[in-house]
């Protein structure tokens, strides 16, 4: 049999173009006893379908303020979140957020109740659909045979499986996810990041990522949006497609990391 040529072009615009996420102009500010603390000003950016974006900055510079604005816990002093469109206005099931401190796992709840909980507290599925969803996502985290067991029996990588496997059994639209790994040791961590990629390449969820490691923004995110310090503005984006694991440590890696050091901090690292 003879292959059939495929001559048709799509008629519109590939769906993946469209963005996801829209950041327009956010300014976000606290109100303390003292003064107004500005955390960001006016940033802008915009987050595809399937995306691993990542933002990277120096600590106080207004990473994780923008994480909880996207998460709808931080309302913005000006400017706005857009999600397909509509604007963020509070936490939703559709924008799931997993923190370094993983030990947010009730203790006393199994494995399987952990990932269960914000699938029956949500009412997103019955009792039978959560148990088989809670499986399903522990098996695809490598926890199949830890059901049953308690967080405090749990390595530092396990708790951070099973706060992965929680939030994505939960088919957010966007994984928010706020320095996943920086609680881990260095060599968990690589691991934790190898993991997370290899699940992205099978499931192509949509992740947005919190570091202050620069390493760790070229090894994760497919895009990298650089801040400046306090407030937090965008002074940057990059494309980090062809960085991964098999790149680290090469030369062009390297001169990567150099480069972003300078546009962040102005000197050679
Ligand atoms: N609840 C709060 N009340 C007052 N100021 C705050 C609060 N949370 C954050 N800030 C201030 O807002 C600024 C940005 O903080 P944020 O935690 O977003 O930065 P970050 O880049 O995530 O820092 P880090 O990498 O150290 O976590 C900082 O100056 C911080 O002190």
């Amino acid at each position: 049999m003879s292959a059939v040529p495929h001559l048709i072009e799509p008629a519109s615009a590939p769906l993946a173009a469209r963005p996801l996420l829209k950041v327009e102009a956010l300014s976000l500010e606290y109100a303390t006893p003292q003064r107004l603390v500005r955390a960001t000003h006016e940033v802008d950016f915009e987050v595809l379908e399937g995306d691993r974006f990542v933002l990277l900055g120096a600590s106080g510079c207004g990473k994780s303020s923008l994480l909880k604005a996207i998460g709808g816990f931080l309302q913005p002093s000006a400017g706005r979140v857009l999600l397909d469109g509509v604007p963020v206005r509070g936490p939703g099931p559709d924008r799931i957020a997993v923190f370094q401190e993983f030990d947010q796992l009730p203790p006393w709840k199994t494995v399987l109740a952990n990932v269960e909980f914000p699938l029956l507290a949500s009412r997103r599925c019955g009792r039978a659909e959560a148990r088989e969803r809670a499986l399903l996502w522990l098996a695809k985290v490598g926890l199949a045979d830890f059901a049953h067991l308690y967080p405090h029996a749990l390595s530092g990588g396990m708790k951070a499986r099973v706060a992965i496997a929680r939030a994505l059994a939960m088919a957010p639209r966007v994984l928010l996810m706020d320095e996943p790994f920086a609680a881990l040791d260095a060599l968990t961590r690589r691991r934790m990041q190898d993991e997370l990629l290899a699940l992205w390449e099978q499931e192509r969820f949509t992740l947005i990522a919190v570091t202050h490691s620069i390493e760790e923004a070229l090894l994760l995110g497919n895009r990298v949006l650089l801040l400046s310090p306090h407030p937090g503005r965008v002074r940057a984006e990059l494309d980090a497609e062809r960085f991964g694991p098999a790149s680290l440590g090469s030369r062009e890696f390297q001169a990567q990391t150099q480069r972003i050091h300078r546009l962040l901090f102005g000197s050679m690292a």
